[in-house]
């Protein structure tokens, strides 16, 4: 047994300061943070340390990804375009996307925990009423925890499925397998536009599948600027997906396990295809939980204030951090939360009061709201921060914005021959500072911060207007944005 699987028994041994529920990327940082503090601190997992995103999701599938962009880029250049002739190799991508999963083993990960100092029981965890968790462990105990100042509950989505005739004997894929598989199917269908639609989609296509992308709606991403959607489409069609818009899945057959399966259109069509993905959103791991010992609807998201405490809880102990709260379903948001959060707890366990009512203040996760950045790692890449035009127009705000094509910048026509891309800011014109940014193109996941700090900063246009981007680079795109919204 490692020094952080905690033995049942001995004092003190089932009472923490805090008890964090789920070792995913959140839940690791909301117990570092507060173990930092100077609280004891237990983190209880069911399944890998680690959580989603290291095994069935951003790692694997930017796993997938970055062998499919880095051949297109390398193409997209003339002298080194005649060096790289070939297809990728399949076996090779998944073999290195085996490598960042660890093999899907969490050795790694429970050294991290070690190294920094926390206690971890594996099993799975409920709720039991205030400040206690009864815990199945993984060797046949049932554990029952209490903590002195507070719960984390960490536990992540899982993929949500719709209940469509025959889905379950159909066996869909969902963004486990697709992150996953050991095998290249030969043709596979993709249910849903939003992000993991669009991300496997790409990745493959190129893997050497044939892929149809069925999309309920008009446009791929529809959270982003309707661009961002339409130039993924344009690309991905280019190479090779079949993208069919207004067309849903009424129905699934599979006869047989090993056989193909029909796909029911809405359109009155009919799809036959190996294997199907459905990419239709999230849901919160929230059931069978013990939120109703709480006061809470079991299978809800929690509803948290910019603390994350969850509402409605009486004594103020239970928080609810990362997808769980359904604020904004990505690791580096659900870590900004964990620090948020275990300051939160660890200034409360001092009886220090709190920053809250400072909006960007330690104790407050404003940026949820206001500077949420995400990357799609599509070809091209789809990027965006802060708030659409639209969002912006919805919230109240007096905007404009402003659209630079990105092949015009120089840095971008080096990039890529005939580079494809555009850009967009919304300008709050009352305040005189940049609320939503969004870059699509090859190569600008790495321009994002740029935006990200200039939204969460609250830059003013005139200072901006100082941060000379350095020639020739893509983010020279800022300086064009700057002139094109000047005049
Ligand atoms: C295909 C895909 C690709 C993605 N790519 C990106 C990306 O590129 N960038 C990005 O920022 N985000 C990405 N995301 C989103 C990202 O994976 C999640 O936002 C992130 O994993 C959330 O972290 P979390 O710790 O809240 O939850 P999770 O990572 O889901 O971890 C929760 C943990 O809690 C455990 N658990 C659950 N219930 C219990 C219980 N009752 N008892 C004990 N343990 C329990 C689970 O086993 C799990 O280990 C992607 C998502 C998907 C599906
Ligand atoms: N690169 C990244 O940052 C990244 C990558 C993958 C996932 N994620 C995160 O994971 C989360 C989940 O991604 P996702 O793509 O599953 O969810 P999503 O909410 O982004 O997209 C789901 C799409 O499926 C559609 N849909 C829902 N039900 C449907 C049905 N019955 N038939 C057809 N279409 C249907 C929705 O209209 C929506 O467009 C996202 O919130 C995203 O932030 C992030």
């Amino acid at each position: 047994m490692t020094r952080s699987e905690v033995p049942s028994g001995g004092p003190g041994a089932d009472e923490y300061d805090v008890i964090v529920i789920g070792a995913g990327p959140v839940g690791e940082n909301v117990a570092e943070r507060a173990h930092a503090s100077g609280l004891s601190a237990l983190v209880v997992e069911n399944e890998l340390v680690g959580g989603e995103c290291s095994y069935w999701a951003c790692m694997p599938s930017k796993a997938l990804l970055r062998p499919v962009t880095a051949l297109a880029d390398a193409r997209r250049v003339a002298g080194a375009a005649q060096a790289v002739g070939g297809t990728l190799d399949a076996s090779a991508v998944l073999e290195r996307r085996d490598g960042f999963t660890g093999n899907w083993q969490d050795k790694g990960q429970v050294g991290w925990l070690e190294s920094v100092g926390l206690d971890l029981l594996r099993g799975r965890a409920r709720l039991d009423g205030p400040r206690r968790v009864v815990v199945e462990t993984h060797d046949g105990t049932t554990r029952t925890l209490t903590a002195r100042h507070a719960v984390a509950v960490c536990t992540g989505s899982r993929a949500a499925l719709p209940g469509i005739p025959g889905i379950e004997d159909a066996r869909p894929w969902t963004s486990r397998d697709a992150t996953s598989a050991k095998e290249v199917p030969g043709r596979l269908a993709v249910v849903g536009g939003g992000v993991v639609g669009v991300e496997m989609a790409t990745a493959w296509q190129a893997l050497g599948s044939e892929v149809t992308l069925l999309v309920r709606g008009e446009r791929l991403l529809p959270r982003m600027e309707p661009f961002a959607g339409e130039l993924v489409a344009e690309a991905l069609t280019a190479a090779g997906v079949a993208v069919r818009t207004g067309v849903s899945v009424e129905e699934l057959n599979r006869p047989a396990a090993d056989r193909p399966l029909t796909l029911s259109l809405s359109d009155g069509g009919r799809l036959e295809c190996d294997e199907v993905l459905f990419a239709t959103g999230r849901a919160p791991r929230t059931d069978d939980f013990g939120l109703e010992t709480v006061g809470c609807e079991p299978g809800s998201w929690l509803s948290v204030d910019d603390t994350l405490r969850v509402t409605g809880v009486r004594g103020g102990w239970l928080y609810a951090v990362g997808d769980v709260n359904g604020r904004a379903l990505l690791t580096h948001q659900g870590k900004y939360q964990a620090r948020v959060a275990g300051a939160a707890i660890a200034a409360r366990a001092a009886g220090v009061p709190l920053l809250e009512t400072d909006r960007w203040g330690a104790h407050a996760a404003t940026a949820d709201h206001d500077a949420v950045p995400q990357v799609v790692f599509s070809d091209p890449e789809a990027t965006s921060v802060g708030l659409t035009a639209d969002e912006a127009e919805r919230r109240g705000l007096r905007v404009r914005a402003v659209d630079v094509e990105l092949g015009e910048v120089a840095g971008a026509s080096l990039y890529a021959d005939g580079y494809r891309g555009r850009a967009r800011m919304v300008v709050d014109l009352d305040r005189g500072v940049v609320v939503g940014v969004t870059f699509v193109g090859a190569g600008v996941g790495e321009l994002l911060h740029s935006a990200t700090v200039a939204v969460a900063g609250e830059v003013p246009l005139e200072r901006l207007w100082h941060a000379v981007p350095a020639y020739p680079t893509i983010s020279e795109v800022w300086l064009r944005l700057l002139e094109a919204y000047r005049g």
